[in-house]
């Protein structure tokens, strides 16, 4: 075998078959012609354990730029429930594929290439990002591929994401798997942590700056972990939103400036008629949630940065605590999409409202540069077989998942495997 194509995995037995179990490992390279995945169908649109069913489906043929890759272990993320709610928007309008396999996060093993494939070969260990794009537009040379009219995410708007035994991708979505870290503790980051990584960093000029405050919204979730992590690596203080005294500790662990629980105040929903006895209630109020920062921050000092992600619960009062001349940052609206604000303070105190979607690869690298340096803890709270997929999901939806960021195994036959040969030596 020529140095440049051996793949450093000593020889193993395996038959070649048409299907494989899960956690059953085909030869190196070898493509059976079925997979196992977990398909959303149109007609079963609703919450996760109706709208996910595990079915056997073709594997994935590959294009010229396209890589095959194994899954040993994925992420779970909020686009997975959308996905299967198929609301706001149903992923079968993007891709017109008849099955959606949802997953947008996966670590795994390179297992074939297309042929104008340089840069990966067959037996690389990799994480994948979920940004994909047709590459030939300007925005993508020479701008910001996030602008693309051909951007879409892998896994939500295309429907051959990671819950299966095998997921195509396009060559520039692979990077590095970090080798400290188990196959499912590098399945859960991507996502929500290049997300964090362009909100914080990714909108000059108002980048996140040592010294600054930013306050974060559902801190102890997937984005939040990361945002509380990642301002501190920029020398930033971090105060955290919980709605329950069992994440503080985990929140400060990340290494948050102060926590503040919202069920303390009562200022959440849209923005009541200006000048109503009801909005100077919520005024009130929101203005004692701001006290609570500033309890964290010094008296007067307002956060430069608001990271928002709940929407329509909490915006009004992000863009009315946020300082003169901050931002306010958003990438969703898990609580709903009518956002609603007193327009006065944005105009009067120069307010900047920024939306931000996902992460181009630069920053979905340099994101996993420092997990890769173990700058950052991947926070992953749990670990599901890959049965209960519907189940993590169910977490998710309900607001009863455990801080951090969820994994399911795959192919990875146990948790705590770090390199393909433990999860060979763990067949047994
Ligand atoms: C990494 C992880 C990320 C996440 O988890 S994000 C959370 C999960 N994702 C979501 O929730 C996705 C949310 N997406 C959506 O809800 C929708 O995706 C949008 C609301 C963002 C956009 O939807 P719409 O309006 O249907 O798409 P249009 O492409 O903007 O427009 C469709 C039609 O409107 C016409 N149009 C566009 N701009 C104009 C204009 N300025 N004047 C007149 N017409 C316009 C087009 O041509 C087209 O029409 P024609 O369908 O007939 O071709
Ligand atoms: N555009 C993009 O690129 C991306 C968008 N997203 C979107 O961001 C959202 C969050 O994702 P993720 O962090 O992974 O999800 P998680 O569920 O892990 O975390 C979200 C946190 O938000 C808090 N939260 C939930 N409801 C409310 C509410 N009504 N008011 C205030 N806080 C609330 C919860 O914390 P607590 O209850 O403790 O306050 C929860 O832990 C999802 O809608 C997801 O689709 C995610 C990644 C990328």
């Amino acid at each position: 075998m020529a140095l440049d194509t051996e793949t450093g995995i000593a020889q193993y037995d395996a038959p070649e078959k048409d299907l494989y179990e899960i956690g059953e490992m085909p030869p190196l390279g070898y493509v059976p012609k079925k997979m196992y995945a977990w398909n959303i169908r149109r007609e079963r649109h609703g919450e996760p354990d109706q709208s996910f069913k595990q079915e056997v489906v073709d594997t994935w043929e590959i294009d010229s730029h396209e890589v095959l890759v194994l899954v040993m272990a994925a992420g779970v993320n909020y686009n997975g429930v959308w996905a299967g709610l198929g609301k706001p928007i149903s992923p079968f309008d993007v891709h017109k594929q008849d099955y959606h396999i949802a997953g947008s996060d996966a670590s795994g093993i390179v297992w074939k290439v297309g042929d104008k494939v340089k840069n990966w070969k067959v037996g690389d260990e990799v994480v994948i990002h979920c940004n994909q794009d047709d590459g030939d537009d300007e925005e993508c040379n020479g701008g910001d591929p996030m602008f693309s009219p051909t951007q879409r995410i892998w896994g939500y708007e295309t429907g051959d994401g990671s819950f299966a035994q095998f997921t195509r991708v396009q060559a520039q979505q692979l990077m590095p798997r970090p080798k400290h870290l188990t196959w499912e503790e590098s399945a859960c980051y991507t996502l929500t942590l290049a997300t964090a990584y362009r909100m914080l960093f990714g909108h000059h000029p108002h980048e996140l700056k040592p010294g600054q405050n930013v306050l974060v919204w559902g801190a102890s979730g997937g984005l939040g972990s990361y945002a509380i992590q990642l301002a501190n690596t920029a020398g930033a203080n971090a105060i955290g939103v919980i709605s329950d005294e069992s994440k503080r500790d985990f929140v400060m662990a990340q290494g948050a400036k102060g926590v503040i629980n919202r069920k303390d105040f009562k200022c959440w929903g849209q923005l009541p008629t200006v000048n109503t006895p009801e909005y100077n209630e919520w005024l009130k109020e929101a203005r004692k949630f701001g006290k609570a920062i500033w309890d964290i921050t010094g008296k007067g000092v307002n956060v430069d940065m608001v990271f928002e992600h709940p929407g329509e619960a909490t915006f009004p009062v992000s863009t009315l605590i946020v300082k003169k001349g901050g931002i306010v940052v958003i990438c969703a609206g898990t609580s709903g999409f009518n956002c609603t604000f007193d327009v006065r303070y944005m105009w009067m105190h120069q307010k900047r409202l920024q939306g931000s979607h996902f992460a181009n690869l630069k920053q979905a690298a340099s994101a996993n540069r420092l997990m890769c340096e173990r700058r950052l803890d991947p926070c992953m709270s749990e670990v599901f077989p890959w049965a209960e997929i519907p189940d993590a999901h169910m977490k998710m939806l309900r607001n009863e998942h455990k801080p951090g960021n969820m994994s399911v195994l795959v192919q990875a036959p146990t948790t705590g495997l770090r390199t393909f040969e433990d999860a060979l030596a763990a067949r047994g």
